[in-house]
């Protein structure tokens, strides 16, 4: 039997994978074997999810930043780039607008903006309010993807009605980290997402590829991500940005992030798993659907003066970020759109039993 039928075989009566394995499938470049590891994600993911897709609205309400990421276009040292602060009203009728076109969540999205983070309890109110008042006017599930925040402000953000944390560790190779996260600390990063799944948040971990990165550190970030128990987990290629030390880097060919997802998908089945519209914009959906994302995110509405975070402008204006945009390739790819009803029947139960369960995984 091939080596790839043997670990496929395995991961699909869930049995434990090793690290041997994880880098085999990381590393897997030929069409025929890539097309079977897809294919066994979409098994799995087909097993739990039925052929149901959940969509997210993302709201990149301010891109100021008092960090320094190298791999950011916002970082506060990049002059090239012109940023913006929507007003809470502004913020409140994107969403609004967003609940509206059908979205299951409401991603609220910002650099680390002095204004609202910078030790001073009004911003942290602000930001408070900026959450209440979206969880009024649409009555979705909210995500906040603020960076680091302090933990009493965290809480009260999810009193406020924020059900998620996001917050990407990027790697978890500390010294790839530190060459990535300037001016924060590994530990600090880590911290406050284990605060968070402490106070019952849903949390989103992440992986950046594409900065230096190799195959064995990818499958010691997933162990990472198993550890913390991230109820979401993802990966982007990295996408070079003028105005920062890695524009020259060379770009990543995505058929690394895809073979992430699908291995994701084997040893995470029951969790959520994003295609970004971020990277590739709408032509790199179904790639990412087909090798086992179930979460469309980064749908941007046309107009609104928003911005990407790795593509700033790509498919924006057209209005192919939209839920009508992408409803036709998810058809194409034999899904469709989950109800609000079945999203906030997942999120029930993972929230109500904080389910544990591990990966599949040696
Ligand atoms: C811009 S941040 C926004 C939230 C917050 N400022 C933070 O850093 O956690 C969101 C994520 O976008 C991703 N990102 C930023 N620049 C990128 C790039 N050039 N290419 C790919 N992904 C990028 C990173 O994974 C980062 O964690
Ligand atoms: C990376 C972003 C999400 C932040 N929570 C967004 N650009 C995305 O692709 O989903
Ligand atoms: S990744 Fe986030 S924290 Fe880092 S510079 Fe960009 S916006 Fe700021």
């Amino acid at each position: 039997m091939k080596q790839l039928d043997t670990i496929l075989d395995k991961a699909v009566q869930h049995s434990a994978i090793t690290t041997q394995d994880m880098l085999y499938l990381l590393q897997l470049t030929q069409p025929a074997d890539r097309d079977q590891l897809y294919r066994a994600a979409r098994q799995r993911r087909q097993l739990i999810f039925d052929n149901k897709v959940f969509l997210y609205g993302f709201v990149y309400f301010s891109t100021y930043c008092r960090n320094d990421c190298t791999f950011c276009y916002y970082r506060k040292s990049n002059s090239h780039c012109q940023r913006y602060r929507k007003t809470s009203r502004e913020i409140v009728d994107i969403a609004g607008a967003l609940g509206q076109s059908g979205v299951h969540l409401i991603d609220l999205t910002m650099g680390e903006d002095p204004q609202y983070l910078s030790n001073n309890q009004s911003g942290h109110q602000q930001l408070i309010e900026v959450v209440k008042k979206v969880k009024q006017a649409t009555r979705l599930p909210i995500m906040i993807s603020p960076g680091v925040v302090p933990r009493e402000v965290l809480r009260r953000l999810q009193q406020a009605g924020a059900e998620w944390y996001a917050c990407y560790q990027e790697t978890h190779n500390r010294e790839l980290y530190s060459r990535l996260r300037l001016n924060q600390e590994y530990e600090q990063r880590w911290a406050i997402k284990v605060f968070a799944k402490t106070l019952g948040m849903l949390v989103e971990e992440g992986l950046l590829v594409g900065v230096g990165d190799n195959a064995q550190d990818a499958a010691h970030s997933l162990r990472e991500m198993n550890k913390l128990g991230a109820d979401q987990v993802r990966t982007m290629s990295f996408v070079p940005q003028p105005g920062t030390p890695l524009y020259k880097t060379t770009a990543v060919n995505s058929i690394y992030e895809l073979n992430v997802i699908a291995v994701m998908r084997l040893l995470f089945p029951d969790r959520l798993i994003p295609a970004s519209l971020d990277v590739e914009g709408i032509q790199g959906l179904k790639q990412r659907l087909e090798a086992g994302a179930n979460v469309i995110t980064s749908i941007i509405p046309p107009d609104a003066g928003l911005a990407g975070v790795s593509q700033s402008t790509l498919d924006i204006s057209e209005g192919y970020r939209t839920v009508r945009g992408v409803t036709p390739i998810l058809r194409e790819c034999g899904l469709e759109p989950a109800t609000q009803q079945e999203y906030a029947q997942w999120l029930d139960r993972r929230l109500g039993y904080g389910l544990k369960e591990g990966m599949v995984c040696e």
